[in-house]
């Protein structure tokens, strides 16, 4: 038989370019928003002044005259912002002021993010329970008052700076927590997270190299309101007496000698309360312009759509009732790779435990190539994952068993699953750009896996990563190993993430619909590189596809799945040539080539039953045109690789 030609399923399409997209980047807009420019210049004038405290201010900050004529003195020549009740000048208190509020504002926030990022990470990323009474802690936490919070720590520490950084952060701590933990909610579900864990990468460096990266901008935001927030608890605690000892020159010190000095000198109060509004507004107007910059960052990144689906490939079988046996079709050549024995996956709730993948059998072979194909909702994916231990929360394994070389790996733990995933198997997924981190080069996401794996040095695992980007096709690979994914085409970003699932040597590759947001050509290309892999490193493949072109091409083996059972195992030639259930003939019945010009698309009539809607008996039977009231009474067994009570009276032929 010729298999059939290859598909077209769908097209890929870049809006926007490398480079067209980023014209002047984040820095650029935020050099173009006025205030964050003049906040940066006041905060500078901060800095500077902290800095250089001793060679600009006039006098010692801390040098008394205790004449009449020398203290609550008004601004004059020698003393610009007049002086305090010990006769210290002003200003030269006010510019090594500058020193505690930085110091206090940038250390208790470090001191913040160092308590709570780390929990809202571990909180965002296992989830479950963790999540659910870590919430609540951290609610309790976040519910006391900041400032008896404050109190305690310098009731118990005593005053002085280290204090009250740890005071003022453990009271913004939380904000941190629940921030991280929003962000780390969103980013586990997505692709590179999966694809790391599939590469065998721990959880602490997923989290922390993985994931941190991703609250970078928020934090730098965050950090920046908050640190001007700090400088304003820490000139409260000053002023009423509890913060830094009354000699050391800050703020919220001179402000609270200001208000009791009102009556005497109410202009001692303008100038440490105009540099605390000052700064403060300053951080707080550059967190909102980091912000505005960010976003206008992402709305800029390059988008990927699908284009519409096209033909397929070529065969038109008819299902015609009469008596006539079919070929079987041929096992694995040796003991499987990968044995999935009466699986079932189902969805757990509250209320009800309901199946989503029901009893399936599927074998794949050292080296084989078997192709998983059905209509979406079939059940493909969540048998993938469950293969891969990467069910979404709520769903698992309810019964039977996975062995990969004769271990059953199915619902083994995290820790247990270090020596499998990314060793043994590994997976690409379908749309590259969401399975490789977007912050993150080519270079650090390929070395990652080697440097688990093998412990090779930086040098090394650069060298090999570079061999690696060379081997699936990536011209100039040594130079490209700094590059970003969004500077990868599609078909390009696929092969890097083929090169990644290949670093660790692994036995079986799952590549759950890895071609499908590919073009026509590059999806060939992509699917010649899978199996000239194959040939190269004896790989197995188990090849999730929609596409009946795909599976023609690329498969040793099909198995077919329709409303989450497995209905017939065939080798490629016999599915095609000599199917056996009506649905897998109707399957092919629908595979438009044929019929391009004609009015309407050949379709299956009826729609795939959702999971917890599956009928009795044959799952097929609504849409089957030669089901008997027989086949709704009972389950129907997979009995000689088909799943159909009348296999034996049909006779479904291929019409050409
Ligand atoms: N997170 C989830 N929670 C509950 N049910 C789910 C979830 N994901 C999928 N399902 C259900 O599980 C069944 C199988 O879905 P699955 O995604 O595995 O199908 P699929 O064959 O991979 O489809 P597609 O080709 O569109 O990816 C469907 O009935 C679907 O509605």
């Amino acid at each position: 038989m010729s298999r059939p030609t290859p598909p077209k399923t769908s097209s890929f399409a870049a809006v926007g370019g490398r480079g067209g997209a980023r014209r002047g980047g984040a820095g650029g807009r935020l050099l173009r928003q006025p205030t964050t420019v003049l906040a940066g210049v006041w905060i500078l004038i901060v800095v500077v002044s902290a800095v250089f405290a001793p060679a600009l201010a006039p006098y010692d900050p801390l040098e008394n005259t205790f004449a009449a004529d020398a203290v609550l003195q008004g601004p004059s020549a020698e003393h610009w912002l007049g002086t305090d009740e010990n006769g210290r000048d002003v200003l030269s208190r006010i510019l090594y002021g500058a020193r505690i509020a930085l110091l206090v504002g940038v250390g208790s926030v470090l001191v913040a993010m160092l308590i709570g990022v780390p929990i809202g990470l571990l909180l965002g990323y296992r989830g479950g329970w963790w999540d659910r009474i870590g919430t609540r802690f951290v609610d309790i936490v976040d519910a006391l008052p900041g400032m008896l919070t404050a109190f305690a720590v310098i009731a118990i520490l005593g005053r002085g700076l280290p204090s009250l950084m740890l005071a003022i952060g453990l009271i913004f701590c939380m904000n941190f927590a629940r921030m991280s933990r929003a962000i780390t909610l969103a980013e586990r579900g997505k692709l590179y997270v999966d694809a790391a864990k599939v590469s065998g990468i721990g959880e602490a460096a997923i989290l922390f190299r993985q994931i941190l990266p991703n609250l970078a901008g928020p934090l730098v935001i965050q950090g920046a309101i908050l640190t001007g927030s700090a400088i304003i608890i820490e000139s409260m605690l000053s002023f009423l007496g509890i913060g830094l000892e009354s000699a050391v020159p800050s703020w919220g010190g001179l402000l609270g000698t200001a208000a009791a000095k009102l009556a005497v000198q109410p202009f001692l109060a303008i100038p440490p309360g105009i540099v605390i509004v000052l700064t403060v507004l300053s951080f707080n107007l550059i967190g909102d312009g980091v912000n505005d910059a960010l976003q206008g960052e992402k709305r800029a990144r390059v988008k990927v759509r699908k284009a519409p689906k096209r033909a397929a490939a070529a065969t038109v079988p008819a299902v015609d009732a009469g008596p006539g046996a079919t070929a079987a079709s041929a096992p694995p050549a040796s003991a499987p790779l990968l044995d999935v024995r009466r699986l079932t996956v189902s969805l757990h709730t509250a209320e009800a435990t309901t199946p989503l993948v029901r009893d399936v059998d599927l074998a794949i072979g050292r080296g084989e190539i078997v192709g998983l194909l059905g209509e979406s909702g079939s059940g493909k994916s969540m048998l993938a994952r469950a293969i891969l231990n990467l069910s979404p929360a709520g769903i698992g394994v309810s019964s039977g068993s996975i062995l990969l070389d004769g271990r059953d790996i199915a619902g083994l733990g995290e820790k247990q699953l270090r020596d499998v995933r990314g060793v043994r198997l590994a997976a690409v997924f379908q749309d590259p750009m969401a399975s490789l981190s977007p912050v993150h080069t080519i270079g650090t996401q390929l070395t990652e896996p080697l440097r688990v794996h093998f412990k090779l040095g930086r040098a090394e695992a650069r060298a090999r990563a570079a061999a690696l980007l060379e081997r699936v096709g990536v011209a100039n690979a040594a130079g490209r190993l700094g590059d970003y994914p969004h500077q990868f085409s599609g078909g390009m970003a696929q092969r890097v993430a083929i090169a990644i699932a290949i670093a660790s040597k692994p036995e079986l590759i799952i590549a759950d619909e890895a071609t499908s947001a590919l073009d026509v050509t590059t999806q060939s290309q992509v699917l010649d590189l899978l199996l000239e892999l194959r040939e190269e490193f004896g790989l197995s493949i188990l090849l999730i596809t929609h596409s009946l072109g795909v599976a023609a091409e690329a498969c040793d083996r099909v198995a077919v799945m329709y409303a989450g059972e497995i209905v017939e195992t065939a080798s490629v030639e016999d599915l095609f040539d000599r199917p056996r259930h009506p649905y897998t003939a109707a399957l092919l019945a629908a595979n438009p080539t044929r019929d391009l010009d004609a009015d309407r698309l050949p379709t299956i009539p009826g729609l795939v039953p959702l999971a917890g809607q599956w009928p009795e008996g044959c799952h097929f039977a609504s849409r089957c045109p030669a089901a008997t009231d027989d086949c709704r009474i009972a389950a129907i067994p997979m009995i000689d690789d088909v799943r159909c009570a009348r296999v034996d009276e049909l006779k479904l032929e291929v019409v050409r």
